[in-house]
């Protein structure tokens, strides 16, 4: 039972690993860490009891290498208890989940493959790659276990590594010792300050606590006489709750003269039975107290995590699932559900262009305000405040945003469509935009060509004296003021019929096409204004002092102006939205649908259209393999 919860990890550990994006599933396992030559490579192939890592100088482990260890009864005949390395044990295999089905006995070419599958990935002596290499070793040796191989912590990148190797590293060894999943086995050699260690600092930020990582010191046969680990492993240094395990491994000139692994576990033995500090408790060290250790604590915390696991699996399927069937079935070529698709895109288009322009005139502030920004556009000084007054979030209401993020999803799954589809709206609006740019000029144009004197809100010649005397009127009391009463002495008898209101009997000189003529007449008010300005009633001059004849003729003109002016502007800010309601807007509602349907829903063009994007047909076969692993990875864990 026990090893069952290993294999069943191991099992989904596999069932992962095939699918090549993103585990879901954070999976217990034991993650090894240390800075380089601490001696990982050498605790792992102890663990083990074969020699099958690749050594060299420099990043050696560049990969991580997620070893399952698998216990196996020997079913073959009894094999030699200390077998050299290429010694092919039919009861002992490697077997990579790269090249499924291939056993390797011999564990020298488990070796090569590591580098050779290492080199594929990520170059000769260069860089590290988070990409895992997962190796499964079966034997009558091993106890079940899974250990994650991590590159050593390294501080000077040598050769042409990348400057920033360090961090590289690091990084990588953060993504997988941050999981909470994860038991860390923080590798520091005992010959050097155990403050210093670079894998328990590490382990430190992502277990302050010191919850989830075991401590393994190496090299205790290099310590100095006299010098042992004890106050470490009675946690009187760096307390861990898992503890610390001390081993010995090969020495490097154990290594050069091929000691064997069952040679070396055996002089481990006789270590610490025969080192005055460490023979009372020499049970607890050692590389097979270590894998007993770590087989407890790993089995122990699958079996705690294990309920979390079955609900994060059925978490990640329903997930998945959603998103597959969001996007859709791959189409088959010519089929009707093509045509389908094209007329549901187009009728839902349209439908909702539809309702956001009506949502917008029944919304009287804010189709106001863009048929305003439109007039201030003509009219240039309400330009300024009208853009001024556009608050971008006004017309854009969530569920505009929600619509247009669904259709634009469809249109992100058929690129060609898309393309299609803005181009066919684009040269509508082209069009459309012609006969309304014309209609828009042709009410500027009327305006300009005529002016109706006579429109009721035209201000009349009385009027606009009346106004002009006022203004002098003020303006001579405030200069008397300043200057005694002289000035007010200037005023003509004229003035003062204006500023009563009274009728002059010949406004200044003017004759009866004259200038005030039309509007003291009181006959046809309605002129053409260049008509008023064909004949001025006296040369005004363009430089010096007026006299306040002409400085009354001017003002009138500019009242009469400004009054002309304001009528036109009102007629155009009704009249342009209404234009372009007439050719842009309306139009667009009826006949775009029509357009769309002529443009796009044609037999010969409907391949084309449809083609779907890379992402989708991606995204899809990523969704499939892994609802596919979590189907199987729910099967495995429910069988437990
Ligand atoms: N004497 C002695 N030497 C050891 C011990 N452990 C490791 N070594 C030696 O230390 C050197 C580094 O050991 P490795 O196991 O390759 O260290 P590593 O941490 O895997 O190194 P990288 O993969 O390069 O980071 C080798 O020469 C080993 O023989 C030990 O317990 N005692």
């Amino acid at each position: 039972m026990d090893s069952q919860l290993i294999k069943t990890v191991n099992k989904l550990q596999d069932a992962f690993s095939t699918v090549g994006v993103h585990n879901p599933v954070d999976l217990p396992q034991i993650t090894v860490i240390g800075s380089q030559s601490s001696g990982k490579s050498s605790v792992l192939e102890n663990i083990v009891g074969r020699d099958f890592l690749p050594r060299g100088t420099g990043i050696v482990t560049r990969r991580p290498l997620i070893l399952q260890l698998i216990n196996r009864p020997a079913t073959e005949t009894q094999t030699p208890d200390n077998k050299a390395n290429d010694y092919e044990d039919p009861n002992e295999w490697g077997e990579f989940l790269h090249l499924p089905g291939k056993k390797f006995h011999n564990f020298d070419k488990i070796r090569d493959e590591i580098v050779r599958d290492t080199e594929l990935k990520t170059g000769k002596n260069v860089g590290i790659s988070p990409q895992p290499i997962n190796l499964r070793i079966f034997s009558p040796n091993v106890l079940t276990l899974t250990m994650v191989d991590l590159p050593g912590l390294t501080k000077v990148p040598v050769g042409d590594q990348p400057k920033d190797i360090e961090k590289q590293i690091r990084e990588m060894l953060m993504k997988y010792i941050t999981k909470p999943n994860a038991i860390i086995l923080a590798v520091t050699s005992a010959n050097t300050d155990l403050a210093n260690s670079d894998g328990l600092k590490l382990a430190r930020e992502v277990d302050p606590e010191g919850l989830r990582t075991i401590g393994v010191l190496t090299k205790v046969d290099l310590m100095d006489q006299g010098t042992d680990v004890i106050d470490i492993l009675a946690g009187r240094v760096i307390p861990l709750r898992l503890g610390y395990v001390p081993v010995v491994n090969r020495g490097q000139r154990d290594i050069e003269n091929k000691k064997s692994i069952t040679n070396a576990l055996a002089a481990e033995k006789a270590f610490f039975e025969g080192h005055a500090s460490y023979q009372s408790k020499a049970k607890y060290c050692g590389t097979p107290f270590l894998a007993r250790k770590l087989n407890t604590i790993l089995m122990h915390h699958i079996r705690n995590t294990l309920p979390e696991i079955k609900a994060k699996i059925q978490n990640a399927l329903v997930k998945y699932r959603q998103e597959l069937a969001q996007l859709g079935d791959p189409l088959g070529d010519g089929s009707a559900n093509q045509a389908n698709l094209v007329l549901n895109i187009i009728t839902e288009f349209c439908t909702e262009f539809r309702t956001i322009i009506d949502g917008n005139s029944n919304d009287l502030s804010s189709f106001e305000l863009s048929g305003g920004a439109r007039i201030s556009f003509v009219f240039h000084e309400l330009y300024a405040n009208g853009v001024k007054s556009v608050d971008p979030l006004e017309q854009v209401k969530d569920v505009d945003i929600r619509t247009i993020l669904y259709n634009s999803s469809f249109f992100k799954r058929f690129p060609s469509l898309k393309d299609k589809f803005h181009q066919v709206v684009l040269s509508f609006f082209k069009k459309a935009l012609n006969p309304t740019t014309k209609l828009v000029s042709d009410l500027v144009a009327m305006e300009s060509c005529y002016v109706n004197t006579g429109h009721p809100d035209f201000l009349n010649g009385h009027q606009a004296i009346a106004l002009v005397n006022e203004q002098l009127q003020s303006k001579n009391q405030s200069a008397a003021a300043s200057t005694g009463d002289a000035k007010q002495e200037r005023r003509t008898p004229q003035q003062l019929a204006l500023q009563t209101n009274q009728q002059p009997a010949t406004p200044t000189g003017a004759g009866e096409n004259g200038f005030f003529g039309s509007f003291f007449s009181g006959g046809n008010k309605a002129k053409k204004l260049g008509g008023m300005m064909d004949a001025p009633p006296q040369s005004l001059k363009a430089t010096g002092a007026l006299s306040e004849r002409e400085y009354m003729e001017t003002e009138v003109i500019k009242l009469l102006i400004q009054s002309y002016y304001n009528i036109v502007k009102r007629t155009m800010i009704d009249m342009v939205p209404k234009a372009i309601m007439l050719n842009l807007v309306s139009r667009a509602k009826k006949e775009l649908q029509q357009e769309l349907l002529t443009e796009l829903y044609k037999a010969d063009v409907l391949d084309e259209l449809l083609e779907e994007s890379e992402f989708t047909q991606q995204r899809r076969k990523e969704c499939k393999k892994m609802i596919d692993a979590l189907q199987k990875a729910d099967e495995i864990v429910g069988s437990v």
